[in-house]
């Protein structure tokens, strides 16, 4: 049995002049969850059509649990929203999951009621009466339903309120419960953060990391507050330390890297309290793209 459900060998696209994916190489094991980030233009979608065999890739190649991408076997192990969910306008909801169910890999019916319930999807209506939003439910509970080994999720919650998210939150999970596989690109840090297993990110068509998000956390900037009573700790020149700010008796700082020479310095003084606060996904993306690249 192939152990990845996603494979890449040296993945290239070139659009003209523009090298929109540069020889990516990624693996994603089968039965996680993966996120795949990267701001406007990084190269996701791209690679996720060529994952799809919607487009042919200039160099290196592609494998859905040891399949060729774009070979007609590969979409007999898939499901996939797309981030614009086009429906047929005629159709109710209930006739496209029909219509769905009987072209994918495979359905559980009652799995599919219940996420009907679960998103309260109206699905006597007609496509056409379908906010934003109750397309991309359409899709997600078609997806979800089927027992396909890999998901293949291009922004999709982009169009679903809160309470909606958690309901998505929630059946991610429940495919990971049962074996299936989530590749999962969004913009919703919060919600990788909640829900994936493993983070690619994605800069230009070049892929900068790839960890779990507790390894990420671990890399970059942990947020300090130290209260104490008598003269300041002095934290000038101490390796790793940054954006120092007091506030009377309370000093907060960011730390790179390892935390003993600040606590070094922090033992000098008699610090009453001490709060570590990680960054949050969030954080992270900002540290690696910068506010003006969002
Ligand atoms: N068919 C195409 N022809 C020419 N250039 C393209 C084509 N498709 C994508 N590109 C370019 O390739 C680069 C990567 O685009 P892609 O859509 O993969 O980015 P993305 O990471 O999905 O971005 P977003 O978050 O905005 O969806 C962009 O510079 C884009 O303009």
């Amino acid at each position: 049995m192939a152990t990845s459900a996603v494979r890449t060998h040296h993945l290239t696209k070139r659009y003209g002049t523009l090298l929109a994916l540069d020889g990516l190489d990624l693996t994603v094991s089968a039965g996680e969850v993966f996120g795949f980030l990267g701001p406007n233009g990084a190269g996701k979608s791209t690679t996720i059509r060529l994952l799809l065999g919607l487009a042919r890739p200039t160099a290196g190649r592609a494998w859905i649990f040891d399949v060729e991408a774009g070979d007609v076997a590969a979409h007999r192990s898939l499901a996939y929203v797309p981030a614009d969910v086009a429906l047929w306008p005629q159709l109710t909801g209930a006739e496209i999951l029909e219509l769905l169910a009987a072209t994918g890999p495979g359905v559980d019916r009652a799995y599919r009621d219940e996420l009907v319930e679960r998103f309260a999807l109206d699905v006597s209506k007609p496509a056409r009466a379908y906010s934003t939003g109750n397309r991309q439910k359409v899709a997600l509970v078609a997806a979800f339903a089927t027992r396909a080994p890999l998901l293949v999720l291009d922004e999709p919650t982009s169009g679903l309120d809160p309470l909606m998210e958690q309901e998505f939150r929630r059946a991610v999970t429940v495919a990971r419960d049962r074996g299936q596989t989530t590749f999962l690109c969004s913009h919703q840090l919060a919600e990788v953060e909640a829900v994936c297993d493993r983070v690619a990110i994605l800069r230009a068509g070049r892929l900068v990391d790839v960890a779990t998000v507790g390894d990420l956390r671990r890399l970059h900037r942990t947020e300090v507050t130290a209260r104490f009573t008598g003269p300041a700790p002095d934290l000038s020149d101490v390796a790793g330390v940054g954006s120092v700010a007091r506030d009377g008796g309370t000093l907060s700082f960011s730390l790179n890297g390892p935390p003993a020479p600040a606590l070094r310095a922090l033992a000098a003084a008699d610090v009453t309290a001490l709060t570590v606060r990680e960054p949050s996904l969030e954080e992270i993306f900002l540290d690696y793209y910068g506010e003006a690249d969002r």
